[in-house]
């Protein structure tokens, strides 16, 4: 074939793996490696995208590449998350039938960031010139997220501790009518307690970096390292790193200045989601408090009895005001619990390992 001025399949060279002339683990896996040794980070398998995170900005993603890829035929053009976007949307118009698009990969791959670029698209064909109101309240719904179900993790610094399910909806035209997000298996555990190396939700370093005094006052917040929440622990409760003062390490001192930046990207992206400026306020101050009541200690009553008893009533008074509680009514609850038993209500109290 060569002779006849052919040029030969180049083994490496597949934009479709399943164009590979040999289909096994190793050509696969060097069929990509060569592709991202050459900047391109997608290739495709049938319908399916792989993407490889470059870790690194490339200039794939701007306007001039929206334009290249819309109404293209998937596999016309280099692979690109754009063509998978731009062929389910023609896909739901010509057919009149939803289109589902799944995307999975280990921590740190760049599931939240496909998604982005995705979401970014489907946005972008469905604009007749403009941006609508629809299209930024949902461009706006990542950074919010992101701050609330977001945190630091030692594989990926900005890694979603939740699953989400994003339904976009469309009118007849095209044109965007709304969207819907569901948020599933939201890491919990986290708000009380971090792997070394790790971090708490974004949002409370965002408020402590970026507040003013003065709002910080009004919410009674300080410095990262005075909130136990935010500081790492051994597992029986003791500060850890030989008393280096742990939360400061996990902020890292040089990211305030983004921090910062961060706190006001959400305070603007919360109001294109349509959050009034009280609603923000009243977020913001459950945070404030879930610091303090993290702040909370307890101690035993006395030796011989198991029930236990606050230590220190600073913090339980900072929560009750944030939350607009009665001290006591708290006091009650951080200390007891009901039970009913054949129609009649029990106060028992709760015991150190279970307040804690
Ligand atoms: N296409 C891309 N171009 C440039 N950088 C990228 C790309 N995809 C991912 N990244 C980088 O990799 C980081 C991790 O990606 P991302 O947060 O999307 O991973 P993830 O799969 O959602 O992780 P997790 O499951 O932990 O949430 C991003 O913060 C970004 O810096």
């Amino acid at each position: 074939m060569e002779e006849r001025g052919f040029l030969p399949l180049r083994a490496n060279d597949a934009d479709d793996l399943c164009n590979l002339p040999e289909l096994g683990e190793d050509t696969i896996l060097v069929n990509l490696r060569t592709r991202f040794m050459r900047c391109q980070i997608y290739t495709y398998a049938g319908s399916i995208l792989v993407a490889i995170n470059p870790f690194r900005f490339l200039p794939i993603y701007n306007p001039r590449y929206v334009q290249l890829y819309a109404g293209r035929r998937l596999g016309e053009l280099e692979p690109h998350i754009f063509a998978v976007a731009d062929a389910a949307y023609h896909s739901m118009l010509r057919e009149r039938s939803h289109q589902c698009l799944v995307i999975t990969g280990e921590s740190g791959s760049g599931k939240t960031q496909s998604t982005n670029f995705l979401i970014h698209h489907l946005t972008a064909l469905s604009q007749r010139g403009y941006t609508s109101g629809v299209e930024r309240t949902i461009l706006g719904a990542g950074p919010v997220l992101e701050a609330f179900g977001n945190a630091k993790t030692a594989y990926n610094n900005n890694s979603s501790r939740f699953g989400k399910f994003i339904q976009v909806n469309y009118w007849d035209n095209g044109t965007v009518r709304g969207a819907v997000v569901e948020k599933y298996l939201l890491e919990k555990s986290r708000l009380v307690s971090q792997e070394k190396r790790e971090r708490n939700y974004h949002v409370f370093y965002y408020l402590l970096a970026g507040m003013s005094e003065d709002e910080k006052a009004a919410l009674h917040l300080s410095h990262p390292s005075a909130y136990t929440y935010l500081t790492h622990k051994e597992r029986h409760g003791h500060p850890n790193v030989n008393g280096q003062d742990t939360a400061e390490m996990n902020l890292g001192a040089g990211d305030s200045e983004e921090l910062k930046h961060d706190y006001e990207r959400l305070k603007l992206a919360m109001e294109m989601v349509g959050f009034l400026p009280e609603t923000c306020k009243q977020i913001f101050t459950i945070i404030s408090a879930i610091l303090s009541l993290g702040n909370i200690s307890f101690r035993l009553k006395s030796v011989r009895e198991e029930a236990v008893e606050v230590d220190g009533p600073e913090a339980i008074t900072i929560v009750s005001k944030l939350l607009k509680v009665e001290e006591s009514m708290l006091y009650e609850a951080l200390t007891s619990r009901k039970a009913v038993a054949v129609d009649e209500r029990l106060i028992l109290p709760l015991r150190l390992a279970e307040v804690r």
